[in-house]
């Protein structure tokens, strides 16, 4: 069907695709009302005094939460990565609409600008910058609300291990990216940082700083965070001279000041932030 005939016959009242427009349109017109429905209590909750004082209106945990309960109920054609999309273009005009943000990526690869896009919503200003340090410094000096990183790898380069220098509490990983993948094409990954600690969403992984002077293998390491009751699912180090430093990642939440840490037979243990628990779809 050409598109004249398309329009010729679709202006015919007893025409399926004329139906199916006319369908479409009205419920157009109630996801349309919802919508501004939606972001006039946002500006109510902007007004109101419920979040003044915090540093950013981002609050991923929540954001995670909406996402994992909309995922949970989701059926029909519709593919569950296109809903995420839909919602995290939702939330991040919402944030906008609370004080607005940018975002600092490494422009390591066009990945992490991608992931930062697909996440942070399509309207959200970002400032690509060619090291880790300088979007973190971004972030640190208020230019940017949020850095996007690469998830930290074993043997990387030092000046792209950004978790070694990472100043917490005054910065903290608050996310992780995609939050939804459904198969190995969406990797790689990437870690969001921002200033102050992130909200809990109630299925969370936190990251950990251990530095320690002295050897320490691999297994001492885990066996003593086990005994601690935090059984490392990640563990990654680097060794600079007589210093150890390791990434852990363990379930839950972790901050600082919890009492598992002062057990750790290590110099330092910092508690790096913590995110939503990401959802892996089916691959299919
Ligand atoms: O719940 C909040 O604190 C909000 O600001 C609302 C909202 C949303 O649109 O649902 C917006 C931004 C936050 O990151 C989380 C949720």
């Amino acid at each position: 069907m050409t598109s004249e005939t398309d329009l010729a016959t679709s202006l015919e009242p007893s025409n399926p695709l004329a139906a199916a427009r006319a369908e479409i349109d009205a419920l157009d017109d109630a996801l349309h009302d919802l919508v501004m429905q939606r972001a006039e209590v946002v500006a109510r909750l902007a007004a109101s005094r419920a979040k003044a004082g915090s540093p950013s209106p981002l609050r991923p945990g929540r954001e995670a939460m909406i996402l994992r309960r909309l995922l949970a109920r989701h059926q029909g054609p519709l593919p569950p990565t296109a809903l995420v999309r839909l919602w995290r273009e939702i939330l991040a005009s919402s944030s906008a609409q609370q004080g607005g943000f940018t975002v600092a990526v490494y422009a390591r690869s066009p990945d992490l600008d991608r992931l930062a896009r697909e996440h942070f919503g399509s309207l959200t200003p970002l400032r690509s910058l060619p090291t880790a340090s300088r979007a973190l410094s971004a972030v640190a000096a208020g230019e940017a609300q949020v850095a996007v990183l690469p998830l930290p790898e074993e043997g990387e380069a030092p000046e792209d291990a950004w978790w070694m220098s990472l100043d917490s509490p005054r910065l903290q990983v608050i996310a992780r990216l995609p939050f939804l993948a459904t198969g190995p094409d969406s990797l790689p990954e990437a870690l969001a940082i921002a200033p102050g600690a992130p909200d809990p969403s109630g299925a969370d992984r936190s990251l950990l700083r251990i530095e320690a002077m002295g050897e320490r293998s691999r297994a001492q390491l885990t066996g003593a965070l086990t005994a601690a009751g935090l059984a490392p699912r990640l563990l990654q180090l680097r060794r600079d001279g007589g210093l150890l430093r390791a990434l852990a990642e363990v379930d839950g939440v972790l901050e600082a000041g919890d009492p598992r840490l002062a057990a750790l037979p290590v110099d330092r243990a910092l508690p790096l932030g913590f995110y939503a628990v990401p959802e892996r779809g089916v691959i299919g």
